[in-house]
């Protein structure tokens, strides 16, 4: 039986711009499980980063309204102390790019010593220290020892990417966010940090939200994904159904502006645009309407909403029954449900 770890209910996240608030994530519903990995998946600017600082309270200046309940506790508008106390103890973070997530002038070993002292108050410098290196090990670095006295720059990109994921899991948080966690580094490496990835979580039972534009990654990672376009989801499912049945026409031009090695893909349909900027989104009607502009119109909803098509799959606005490709014929795009 699965156990849900955090809810996100109705959240929306908005940044002043001149006078007025703009809402950058948008009435998003989400539940994440322990031992799950949410991907989410979508363009540059539909979102993903702003709902993750949102729940793990990283945005200074946002509004946000809606209920974050992280093991049942509200933790949408909570004080600084207690979020600091959650942050860094029960939930973690690991960023984009290690190496501005890292303190250049501060050794290594410091800066994950650093943690376990906020949280773990009791530990003696010596377990402090034992402990800093068993978690070098952990993450795949070799001679922890002379590497704990190592600086940021001392190290390569995927060792530093290591250091990082060994502070977030320093105090073993059951919610871990990671933000394209291997978009700075090479494909071997890639796959290293994801493999880590996943034994932490099946070795911890942590709930983790994987953050990328990167749909390979989610496939190999994710038990489901959700896909978010200009501050909303457009479509969730679990990750089989996702990339086998996908329905929203903004998932299906994602996956098929990518080439693939499998069976069924004839040709590459490119997206053409971009989401618009916060200030431009249109806030009625379907949001993915404008980029696909040879559908007509009238197949769209007023207020699009998530619809329940089979179990835990949900998709937005029912343009979906209507969608082809612009070099497909209406007849031949049978895709999704009737
Ligand atoms: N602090 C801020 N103030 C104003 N606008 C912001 C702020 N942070 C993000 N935005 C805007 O909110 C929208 C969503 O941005 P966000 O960074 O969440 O997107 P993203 O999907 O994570 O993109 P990327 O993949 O590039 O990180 C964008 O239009 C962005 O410009």
């Amino acid at each position: 039986m699965s156990e849900k770890l955090l809810e996100i209910k109705n959240l929306k996240t908005s940044f002043r711009i001149k006078d007025d608030y703009y809402a950058a994530v948008d009435d998003v519903t989400l539940t994440l499980n322990k031992n799950e990995v949410l991907g989410i998946v979508g363009e540059s600017g539909s979102g993903k980063s702003a709902l993750a600082f949102s729940v793990m309270g990283l945005h200074n200046r946002a509004k946000i309204e809606g209920n974050i309940l992280f093991k049942d506790q509200d933790i949408a508008n909570i004080s600084p102390a207690k979020l600091n106390k959650l942050r860094g103890d029960d939930m973690a973070m690991i960023f984009q790019d290690p190496l501005t997530a890292l303190n250049p002038l501060m050794i290594v070993g410091d800066q994950i010593s650093e943690t376990l002292l906020l949280h773990k108050k009791n530990m003696s410098q010596k377990q402090r220290k034992d402990r800093v290196i068993s978690l070098l090990d952990q993450v795949g670095i070799p001679y922890p020892e002379h590497v704990y006295n190592q600086f940021p720059h001392e190290l390569s990109g995927g060792m530093r990417q290591r250091v990082i994921i060994a502070i977030a899991i320093a105090n073993q948080p059951e919610l871990l966010i990671a933000d394209e966690p291997t978009t700075a580094l090479d494909v071997t490496i890639q796959a290293q940090i994801l493999d880590l990835i996943k034994d932490l979580k099946d070795d911890m039972n942590t709930g983790i939200i994987l953050i990328t534009h990167d749909l390979g990654v989610v496939a190999e990672m994710a038990d489901r994904v959700a896909v978010m376009y200009a501050g909303q989801i457009v479509e969730i499912a679990d990750v089989h159904t996702l990339f086998e049945n996908p329905l929203h026409p903004y998932t299906r031009s994602l996956l098929n502006s990518v080439p693939n090695t499998q069976e069924g893909q004839d040709k590459l349909h490119v997206i053409q645009g971009i989401v618009p900027s916060l200030s431009k989104l249109p806030r009625e009607g379907c949001r993915f309407a404008a980029r696909m502009p040879w559908i007509d119109e009238s197949v769209h909803e007023e207020n699009p909403v998530l619809h329940e098509i089979k179990p835990g799959h949900f998709v937005r606005c029912t343009c979906h029954k209507h969608f082809y490709f612009p070099d497909e014929s209406k007849e031949d795009s049978n895709h999704g449900v009737s």
